[in-house]
């Protein structure tokens, strides 16, 4: 069968395929071209970049799976390739430690302002050294403080666990009855009974020192004009899931404000075009969507998603 891999697989998952007797085509066909190339292929796989949307699926009627390389399947018409009898897979836990780690480079970042000293230090470091040195002076620590997770699924727990390690408090929120402790492996394999606690929103908006969010995209944000005057003072917020869980504009102001002290985004309102406000503020650590982006991810990615389409291009 002919697989398109539209917007890349690690070499393994493609080893893989081509094992199994599969073309794997990994040259990236532009969005607007997809309607008139992907009907010679059996098989599209996307990471976030590529849509497949109804009239692209109408005219591919030989399609017979699709798989997303990741967690979201905001960028796939899911139900509506499935009412055509199309297979859509994804591989929800494959990054979940990758993008908790990269929550944490954000955090570490935001607290010790490192954001604004990688871009100043470059132009003023050798001429305003001591000035910078007073500026990035009150710094944080992470440990004893209170990281609130809104959204209690694989990478929330993930994000948990990290925190425990460091020696901060998890409070969560979650739409379903979540768990009292986690368990943490330490090395030698020893396991450790942790408390945390579900609270709701309204109290972790109270609690936290800083908070991430780990929820898709639903009908408004879930920070947004109303939640942003219920945040503690000086909070730090990361969203390392989907553009528009903040609100940009309402985030901007309060950034200004002093109400939120910096924020850590990998992911914007308008990918892969997020608005200049964004880009340029002096208190926003900026990535640009790689939570997933790391080689150990992408490596279980790839072998989980040709699992799946090796399975599924059999039926
Ligand atoms: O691979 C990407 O481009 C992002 C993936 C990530 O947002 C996900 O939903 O898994």
């Amino acid at each position: 069968m002919k697989i398109l891999a539209n917007d890349g697989i690690d070499p393994l998952g493609k080893k893989m395929l081509e094992d199994a007797g599969h073309t794997v085509d990994t040259n990236h066909i532009p969005q607007e071209e997809l309607a008139a190339k992907l009907p010679a292929y059996d098989a599209i796989t996307v990471r976030s970049a590529t849509k497949v949307r109804q009239t692209l699926i109408d005219g591919c009627p030989n399609l017979k799976v699709i798989g997303r390389g990741g967690v979201g399947m905001d960028n796939i018409d899911v139900d509506y390739a499935r009412s055509k009898g199309i297979a859509v897979v994804n591989t929800p836990a494959a990054s979940s430690l990758s993008v908790a780690e990269l929550v944490f480079a954000h955090l570490l970042n935001g607290v010790r302002f490192l954001y604004d000293a990688n871009r100043k230090m470059p132009v003023e470091g050798n001429t305003k050294f001591g000035a910078l040195k007073k500026a990035y002076g009150a710094g944080t620590e992470l440990r004893g403080k209170t990281i609130g997770i809104v959204g209690f699924g694989r990478i929330g727990r993930e994000v948990a666990k990290i925190a425990i390690g460091l020696g901060m408090d998890v409070v969560y929120t979650d739409l379903f009855e979540g768990p009292k402790t986690l368990t943490i492996t330490l090395s030698g394999g020893i396991q450790v009974e942790v408390p945390i606690q579900q609270v709701d929103m309204d109290e972790l908006l109270k609690v936290s020192d800083f908070i991430s969010l780990h929820v898709p995209f639903l009908d408004r944000p879930a920070i947004g004009a109303a939640e942003f005057p219920l945040l503690k003072d000086g909070v730090g917020l990361v969203n390392a899931s989907r553009g528009g869980v903040i609100d940009e504009l309402e985030l901007v102001k309060a950034l200004d404000s002093g109400k939120v002290a910096f924020a850590g985004l990998d992911v914007f309102d308008n990918e892969p075009t997020p608005r200049e406000e964004i880009l340029k503020h002096p208190k926003i650590s900026l990535t640009p969507h790689i939570g997933a982006a790391t080689n150990e991810a992408q490596e279980r990615i790839g072998e989980e998603l040709a699992g799946l389409l090796i399975e599924n291009l059999k039926k």
